[in-house]
């Protein structure tokens, strides 16, 4: 099982808060260097990595002297602008002694669930790989509100493997891995060694953060697990703590939680969208629309018998039954507006009925992905 980790390629190596900063005591410039160095040597063996490291709220807080986490959204942005300059500087010192650049990226949840955006990060992060660089990822806390938070980072790892097509996501956190049950609070749990990311057993052993100063606890991690197997990459979460984690990994070493992906990877544009998180409309579907999503066919309007919300032709929408479940998810070929005037209308009355006409189904079966 573990060589499907030794023989990834492309990788995203996810460090969260209470690594990075030592539990919140300022950045541990000790622990930076030590993943420098062995994302250096995995570099030394042609692999690709990207880091996504947390820590610019911490960091802040640290550098403003503030010894509790705020409440506040402009407060917890302010820590991280401070925050976020000592950290990718000291990212740069540090892999800059092993001849590596490094770039900086701050993305928020909107630059991936835009469809120019995302192919502009994707593009972004695949040229800078080819050039031997080191992206380090973070979210662009400055700019986020509530609604468009990832607020994690295992979420933004999840969505950065998906995006780059990396075989695999390692995790490196506080603890060995993932255990029966919180570890802080059930002293009798167990290390689980490996499993499939999909397996649904394992949300419920998980819990929240374990520290103030981390967001996603253990269960972001499992749903970032299973994010990234949707597009086929696999998933360990690791200890940071242990000793030279990311090569013993890289070398097929049975350490912390392996949750594998058991599908094949989906096409780019359909991962993009079973990981589209926020969708800008519904369709409501009578049932024979229904039943040709689900056997693989496109959408056609006669099938919509309802159209909620405000969106633009391209928008990412979600199909559903009248019950309101998701049937399917896809990029709308026409406007809420315009979607609302063909519905329940056969295809060969578009034109008509509009004037022009872009497209004869709504949503062509290459941009659906059926959930
Ligand atoms: N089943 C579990 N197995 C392991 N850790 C768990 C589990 N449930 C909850 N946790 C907690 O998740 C924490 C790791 O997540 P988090 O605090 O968000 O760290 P990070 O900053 O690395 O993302 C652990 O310290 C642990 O207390
Ligand atoms: N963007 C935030 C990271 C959010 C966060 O705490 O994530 P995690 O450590 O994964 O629980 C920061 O840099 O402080």
């Amino acid at each position: 099982m573990r060589t499907k980790i030794r023989n990834a390629r492309r990788l995203v190596v996810k460090v969260g808060s209470a690594l990075v900063t030592n539990n919140g005591a300022g950045l541990d410039k000790e622990a930076l260097g030590a993943w420098a160095r062995q994302i250096a040597a995995l570099h030394a063996e042609g692999r690709q990595v990207v880091l996504v490291s947390s820590g610019a709220i911490a960091a802040g807080m640290q550098r403003l002297g503030w010894s509790k986490r705020p409440h506040e959204m402009h407060q917890l942005q302010a820590a991280a602008a401070v925050g976020q300059m000592g950290l990718v500087e000291a990212y740069e010192k540090a892999f800059s002694g092993h001849g590596l650049h490094t770039a900086q990226i701050l993305l928020t949840h909107e630059d991936l669930a835009d469809r120019t955006r995302y192919l502009n990060a994707r593009s972004t992060l695949t040229t800078l790989l080819a050039l031997g660089v080191v992206p380090i990822i973070n979210e662009n806390d400055t700019v986020v509100t509530d609604e468009i938070k990832f607020g994690d980072n295992d979420t933004l790892g999840a969505l950065v493997a998906n995006l780059i097509e990396a075989e695999a996501l390692i995790i490196l956190t506080d603890q060995q891995g993932l255990y029966t049950a919180d570890p802080r609070s059930d002293p009798a749990a167990t290390l689980i060694s490996e499993g499939r990311a999909e397996d649904r057993r394992y949300e419920a052993m998980a819990g929240g953060a374990g520290t103030g100063i981390s967001r996603g606890g253990m269960i972001t991690k499992i749903r970032a697990a299973q994010r990234a197997a949707r597009s086929g990459a696999h998933t360990c979460i690791a200890s940071g703590r242990e000793r030279d984690p990311l090569l013993r990994l890289a070398a097929g070493e049975a350490l912390g939680t392996l949750l594998y992906a058991s599908s094949t990877p989906l096409q780019a544009r359909k991962q993009w969208l079973a990981d589209h998180l926020q969708l800008a409309g519904d369709l409501v579907l009578d049932d024979g629309a229904a039943a040709a999503l689900k056997s693989g066919r496109s959408l056609l309007a006669v099938g919509v018998i309802e159209v909620r919300g405000d969106f633009e032709r391209g928008a990412a929408v979600a199909c559903r039954t009248l019950g309101g479940e998701e049937v399917a998810r896809g990029l709308v070929n026409y406007s809420a507006s315009e979607c609302r005037r063909i519905a329940r209308r056969p295809s060969t009355e578009i034109e008509n009925l509009l004037g022009y006409i872009d497209e004869p189904e709504l949503i062509h079966r290459d941009n659906m992905v059926c959930r």
